[in-house]
């Protein structure tokens, strides 16, 4: 909601001056209706001056109107590509941790869906204001036309939305659960196309998939849509009912308060005209719901507040030291929270300082920490406790930011984006092309400026080229979680033989998982994770205290 005020705040000229417009339009159109009215009761002359103002009103209306909504739908129309933008600036500025508890269905589902229903109801409002401003408008003239007809519509009409009031709620409470199930069938989705070869060898499988991931929501949407659906032309048909009711009962009043005849059919010519508008009203309400429920949803991710700015951190020192102690982890402990039965994971208390230009290769089980190590190394998690410290310095809150831009990680599953980025974003081109000729991908990916030609690659290739992303970077702390395990024996023994080496010559601090025990011999140090516990790492593995329990 407050990005959404921010944003009509930004429009804040062009907003009043298309509601002006708007107001205007809807204005002089009740005058017509009003003019037209003094015709059928004879007290204005149908004479030129008359059809000549009705002509000019008519002008009016159309003008009015056109510039009202071309002003609005655009300004609709802007307010979803900043909304659009601004979203995915708050994910970039929204912490690693955050962004895994929130679970990429549902922020696929904001990005996707969210923002587009919130645009759609965006772009009804300017409809929705020139109605609601031609109903007030016409009532106002309705209470001028006969006090007494108008307390008697105002108050069938307050009766008519009271009722219509609590089926316009189950409504509401509906959407949001068809929201809910969208989640769910965006993980559908993606388990579709992700897992696509695993689905096509398998008949059995995709059939269990399709009826428990996909159709099982589905199904539950389209119940939930459609008694959603129910309560919405419920709500349409008793505003009609409430409308012809009320036009036949004003005959009725009329002619029990003694009304003049004219007096009551004008009354009636303006209800009648009002009912288009107040029909409008109603039908645009499901699409304002959905807005509301999908505004509620980006709000609910708790996402980083919005900053246009992308500034670089204060670096908290000049330059990293060369040599000592670089990086150290003292009594640091961090835990994956339990989810549903599963047990959590606690890593830690953790002591570790690597030295720089240290080449640190961490060893250990599947699921030994190891991975979550290298992301609290990195910055990307932040400890439960215990300190983290860069260069001799505490890494605080404030110095997150400039301890991530230390670091060049390649993580087990990286992921490729086709331009490479030097350090303030100037990328050393030579650098680059003898890099990628000592990964041997020269032949596979040209690079033209910082683009790469291709990134449809096999998972080797892609941690080379994940490698040299992180290479040209030129930062002195390079992270490696199991880089080499997907690369030929040929090659891997190059990456530990000569490439490592060369990028340790070259001033590199490394740490690197690694489960390649033939070449633990050139690693400065080993050292194993298990069970979260730290190590030293010998021929024989020790069993951690807590993990023999
Ligand atoms: N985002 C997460 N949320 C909850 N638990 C997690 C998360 N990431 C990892 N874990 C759990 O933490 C434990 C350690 O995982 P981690 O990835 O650090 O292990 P690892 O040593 O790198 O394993 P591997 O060698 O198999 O890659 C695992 O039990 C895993 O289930």
């Amino acid at each position: 909601m407050s990005l959404l005020l921010s944003l009509l705040h930004r429009f804040r000229w062009r907003m009043p001056l298309a509601l002006g417009l708007g107001a205007a339009g809807a204005l002089a159109g009740l005058w017509v209706i009003a003019l037209v009215n003094r015709l059928i009761a004879g007290s204005a002359e149908p004479d030129a001056l008359t059809f000549a103002l009705i002509a000019v009103l008519l002008a009016a209306v159309f003008g009015f109107g056109f510039g009202a909504q071309a002003i609005l739908t655009a300004l609709g129309h802007r307010v979803v590509c900043e909304m659009r933008t601004a979203t995915v600036k708050r994910l970039l500025d929204t912490d690693v941790e955050r962004l895994e508890t929130i679970g990429a269905p549902a922020l696929y589902a904001t990005l996707t869906k969210d923002i587009a229903t919130v645009g759609q109801a965006f772009n009804r409002l300017p409809f929705v204001f020139c109605n609601g401003v031609l109903v007030l408008g016409g009532f106002l003239y309705l209470a001028w036309l006969s006090w007494q007809l108008f307390l008697l519509s105002a108050a069938v009409i307050g009766l008519g939305v009271g009722v219509a009031y609590g089926w316009v709620s189950a409504m509401r409470r509906l959407m949001v659960e068809v929201r809910e199930t969208d989640d769910r069938l965006l993980a559908g989705y993606r388990g579709a196309i992700e897992g696509r070869n695993e689905l096509a060898l398998n008949t059995v499988r995709k059939r269990v998939f399709h009826r428990h991931d996909v159709a099982a929501a589905a199904e539950h949407a389209r119940d939930t849509e459609i008694r959603a659906d129910r309560y919405w032309v419920l709500s349409l048909s008793w505003t009609a009912l409430v409308i012809l009711g009320l036009i036949a009962g004003i005959f009725a009043a009329g002619e029990a308060l003694d009304l003049p005849r004219p007096h009551t059919a004008g009354f009636v010519l303006v209800l009648m005209f009002l009912r288009m508008p107040l029909n409008d009203l109603v039908g645009t309400l499901p699409i304002l719901l959905s807005g509301k429920v999908a505004l509620a949803k980006v709000e609910a991710l708790r996402l980083e507040a919005h900053r246009p700015a992308f500034d670089r951190p204060e670096p908290a020192c000049a330059a990293l030291p060369v040599k000592g102690p670089l990086l150290s982890l003292s009594g640091v402990v961090y835990d994956h929270p339990a989810q549903g039965d599963e047990p959590g994971f606690h890593l830690g208390p953790v002591e570790l300082t690597v030295e720089a230009g240290e080449t640190l290769f961490i060893v250990g089980g599947n699921g030994g920490g190891k991975s979550t190590l290298l992301t609290l190394l990195a910055g990307l998690r932040r400890p439960a406790a215990g300190t983290i410290r860069l260069g001799g310095l505490e890494v605080t809150e404030e110095r997150r930011g400039w301890h991530r831009e230390q670091i060049s990680a390649v993580f087990s599953t990286p992921h490729l984006f086709d331009r490479l980025v030097g350090p303030d974003g100037r990328l050393d081109e030579e650098l680059a092309q003898a890099f990628l000729r000592r990964l041997r991908m020269d032949r596979k990916v040209a690079l033209a400026g910082d683009r790469l030609s291709d990134i449809r690659l096999s998972q080797g290739q892609r941690k080379r080229i994940a490698l040299l992303a992180a290479v040209v970077e030129e930062r002195p702390i390079l992270l490696l979680d199991e880089w080499a395990a997907d690369q030929d024996p040929l090659f891997r023994r190059f990456f530990y033989e000569e490439l490592l080496p060369e990028l340790k010559r070259g001033g590199r601090t490394i740490i690197a998982v690694s489960h390649d025990d033939r070449f633990f011999h050139l690693a400065d140090r080993v050292l194993r994770c298990d069970a979260g516990v730290l190590s030293p790492w010998s021929e024989v593995p020790v069993q951690p205290a807590h993990a023999a329990q």
